[in-house]
């Protein structure tokens, strides 16, 4: 009962009324994941909306390399709401050394998942202290990975779109080694250019690299886990746990689906038109 007068609280201001949603949290989640529902509960935050109205709790999924970082936090930026990266709470986790650290590093520099109960854990505790800061919607971006994260996070609040974003594998493999990372000021970079002539009426693609400022040339660092062998396997993985996550928002008419044109000079305005969305008048709405 504890679990789901916490469920019940955690619905906050979402949209279905209590009924369906314990009959949908009941008829999906095991005894487990009601407890993973209710550490979830931060999902409440206050709602924030567009210039169009659509609530700004969005996800964006694709595969890695494919670039979710960078046009997350670029629309998070604009939107005014947080970007939240469960790669970046593991590595953070990481960079810790606290008692998870040596479970978790092994994990990832194997290209494997960690397990769902780790990563809700680290979420709730981002949530939480967002809430606390008095932040509202938000932009995930590496979550939900495996159907059971996606079935619960949709126990526990609504997301209102999933963008898919999609590459050409032998691109995404080309832009992991490539990622580079400023141990200074944590910028990112990449050193890979991606030039690929259009052939039989498929079209090409060019990405310029993404090159640091000289002051942070020499204080590149390459992920640990971004070696051909380790990025092969992180692609597998996606293929075989997150794939069919983009099957299960496509299903509830959730799934914008956006394939990249080039690099970002190129993909982000196209972007903001797939969004429907205007630089112009969401820097307007943002500044009223
Ligand atoms: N939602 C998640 N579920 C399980 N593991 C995750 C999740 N998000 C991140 N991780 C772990 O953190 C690693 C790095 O994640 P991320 O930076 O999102 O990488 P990628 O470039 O593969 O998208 C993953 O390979 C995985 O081990």
């Amino acid at each position: 009962m504890a679990v789901l007068k916490s469920l019940l609280r955690s619905r906050g201001s979402t949209t279905c009324s209590s009924l369906t949603y314990i009959r949908r949290t009941l008829s999906t989640a095991s005894e487990t994941d009601l407890k993973l529902s209710s550490s979830l509960n931060h999902m409440s935050l206050p709602l924030r909306k567009d210039p169009k109205g659509r609530i700004v709790q969005w996800v964006f999924l694709g595969c890695p390399g494919v670039g979710k970082g960078t046009y997350a936090s670029r629309l998070s930026s604009l939107l005014g709401v947080p970007h939240i990266a469960t790669g970046d709470l593991v590595r953070e986790e990481l960079s810790s050394s606290g008692p998870l650290a040596p479970k978790l590093a092994e994990i990832v520099n194997q290209g494997k998942l960690v397990s769902d109960e780790i990563i809700i854990n680290l979420l709730s505790k981002r949530l939480e202290a967002g809430e606390a800061k008095g932040e509202s919607g938000f932009i995930l971006d590496g979550f939900p990975r495996t159907i059971r994260q996606a079935e619960i996070l949709e126990g526990v609040t609504d997301i209102d779109l999933v963008v898919n974003l999609k590459l050409r594998e032998d691109v995404l493999l080309a832009k992991c080694i490539g990622r580079r990372i400023c141990s200074d000021c944590g910028g990112n970079y990449n050193v890979a250019c991606i030039d690929i002539k259009g052939e039989n009426g498929s079209p090409g693609m060019y990405m310029a690299p993404l090159l640091p400022p000289p002051h942070c040339a020499s204080k590149l660092i390459t992920r640990s886990d971004d070696t051909e062998e380790v990025v092969k396997e992180r692609l597998r993985i996606y293929n075989e746990m997150s794939q069919p996550v983009e099957e299960f928002y496509r299903s509830r008419g959730k799934l914008l689906e956006f394939n990249l044109p080039g690099g970002i000079p190129e993909s982000w305005p196209k972007l903001l038109q797939a969004l429907n969305l205007d630089d112009h008048e969401v820097k307007q709405s943002a500044a009223a």
